[in-house]
């Protein structure tokens, strides 16, 4: 139990749990090999009535770095009949003295409470301030900027919308609510004071290229990851994160971008992170979720022959066990087909009702059909606003579509007669390179409009309704039967955003084929 207890608070301090395995093993196996030669060095040097004090001292003092040290030695007394049996010139009959197996067995012991102890107060998320331990830079934060809440000096996003977000802020004591917060791995600052407010039943989808930060924020939110200096805050349903972590991370659900289940059935699986949360009426609650979510078909079955589909599924119910005020989802639908995906997402608007749901996602699809607000992140805030915010304020494009009265049987030439009028009367219009059967897709952009005089076409209105009017002044001599117009995507909104903002996608030329990349978007966007 000791060495366990040991090998969990190392793995605390490396980043994979191959490391922390590696790292245990190494450690203890050079803490015992010093024990064994410093043992050997004090047989050959110590005076002969002075060398089982000077082992008693050095087993000890080395004892106390690891646990296998006490082991070694119980090891070998236990193959040394005089080490057992003498005790100078007397017999010992005790084999549980200090001086035989007791001093192991005393030290083992204290070394699974002081382990535990330290653990349990680490996993509570608790900061040493409960001990009136203060950090250098926490101290240097004065406390009137802490109390006045002055969004202006806790927020410095500069630029960006935190403005617009004290309304948020101000208002979502029961959602979810991000003041200010960092963190760095080295030099690498990661999340780079975040600040953002969720209300329930509001969805918002994180949005950022790989290595934006949106899983380390998950994190910070989750209190995996503990921000830098211990600045900035965390609310979830009015509790502190930082405070009181408990009772916050009661009210949180987690879907992980990896799925975290265990070799059960589903059913069990579930029954066992109900037990773990304390999940009153947990057959109930069970059988509920698995209706909701689609799962009876699959309760009995070994998760490892699930589907990835419907394991997402199940750590969704599993985010949703214990009915959390405020859900997290880390790319939920990431290896979906896109009917189990829009399954998923109905699924998601019926859960999401009265909490909170926070999403991260690559697909802007996603979370153009599910989200209300969006942020685009990369380290810093970008951009928050609604989706419809976002694009009125960054997508600069309006999309249309024409359909020829013959299509899909339309002649080239008519094909090429609509291609030629988009081109004469959009002179910047980015026509899609396939138009064939008499369909054509393009976009214009709103400086574009002016310049082709579609501005003063009937001078009023908004750029769709008058690409409407011209079209419709215009279609029957096209031979245009059916057309539709739309706004710009989100993922045209993104583009804008991080190109305006000069960012570097992590690892783009290693990025999967099939993965969603700025490259992707970009060639998209190009098409
Ligand atoms: N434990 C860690 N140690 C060191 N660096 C880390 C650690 N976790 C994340 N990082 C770094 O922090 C940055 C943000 O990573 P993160 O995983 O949060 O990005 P992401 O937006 O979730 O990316 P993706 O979309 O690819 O999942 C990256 O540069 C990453 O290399």
């Amino acid at each position: 139990m000791a060495a366990t207890a040991y090998s969990y608070v190392i793995s605390l301090f490396v980043r994979s749990q191959l490391a922390a395995v590696a790292a245990t093993a190494l450690v203890q196996v050079l803490i015992v090999a010093l024990f064994f030669v410093g043992c050997m060095l004090t047989n050959l040097n110590a005076p002969a009535t002075q060398l089982y004090a000077w082992l008693n001292y050095l087993y000890y003092t080395m004892a106390l770095i690891a646990p296998i040290v006490s082991l070694f030695r119980a090891l070998m007394m236990s193959v040394n009949l005089y080490s057992l049996v003498c005790r100078g010139a007397t017999r010992a009959d005790y084999p549980g003295q200090i001086s035989i197996y007791g001093g192991p067995i005393l030290y083992l012991t204290l070394q699974i409470v002081v382990l535990v102890a330290f653990l349990m107060f680490w996993e509570s998320g608790r900061s040493l301030e409960v001990f009136g331990i203060r950090s250098k830079a926490r101290r240097s934060r004065t406390e009137a900027e802490l109390e006045k809440g002055d969004a202006a000096a806790r927020y410095n996003n500069a630029e960006l919308e935190a403005a617009e977000d004290d309304r948020h802020l101000a208002a979502s004591n029961d959602g979810l609510r991000v003041s200010n917060i960092s963190k760095s791995f080295g030099r690498n600052k990661a999340v780079d004071e975040m600040t953002f407010g969720i209300l329930p039943s509001e969805k918002f989808a994180l949005l950022g290229p790989n290595g934006a930060g949106k899983s380390t924020l998950i994190s910070l939110i989750r209190g995996d990851l503990q921000p830098d200096h211990g600045q900035g805050e965390v609310f979830i349903a009015n509790e502190s994160l930082m405070h009181t972590p408990v009772a916050a991370k009661n009210q949180l659900g987690v879907c992980p971008q990896f799925d975290a289940i265990d070799a059960m059935t589903l059913r069990e699986n579930l029954s066992f992170y109900a037990r773990a949360r304390g999940v009153p009426d947990q057959n109930h609650n069970i059988t509920e979720l698995i209706a909701r979510l689609d799962l009876a078909l699959h309760q009995h079955k070994l998760v490892k022959k699930l589907s990835g589909g419907t394991k997402r599924k199940l750590s969704l119910a599993i985010a949703l066990i214990s009915n959390p005020n405020v859900l997290l989802l880390d790319e939920p639908s990431s290896g979906m087909d896109p009917a189990a995906k829009r399954a998923l997402w109905s699924t998601l608007r019926d859960v999401a009702v009265g909490r909170v749901l926070l999403m991260t996602t690559h697909s802007m699809e996603e979370a153009d059909a599910l989200c209300d607000r969006a942020g685009i992140m990369a380290g810093k805030m970008l951009a928050l606003d609604s989706v419809e915010g976002l694009r009125g304020r960054f997508g600069d494009k309006v999309y249309l579509h024409l359909v020829h009265k013959d299509a899909p049987y339309a002649s080239n030439e008519d094909t090429m007669a609509l291609r030629r009028w988009v081109q004469d009367k959009f002179p910047g219009a980015e026509v899609e390179r396939q138009t064939f059967g008499g369909q054509i897709r393009f976009a214009v952009s709103r400086g574009s409009m002016g310049a082709a005089g579609v501005v003063g076409a009937r001078g009023q209105g908004n750029d769709a309704g008058r690409l409407f009017r011209v079209i419709e002044d215009e279609k029957d001599a096209l031979g245009v039967v059916d057309y539709s117009i739309g706004p710009a995507t989100l993922d045209q909104v993104f583009l804008n955003v991080v190109e305006r903002h000069n960012v570097l996608e992590e690892n783009a030329e290693a990025a999967k084929p099939g993965a969603w990349t700025l490259q992707g978007l970009r060639r998209r966007k190009r098409e």
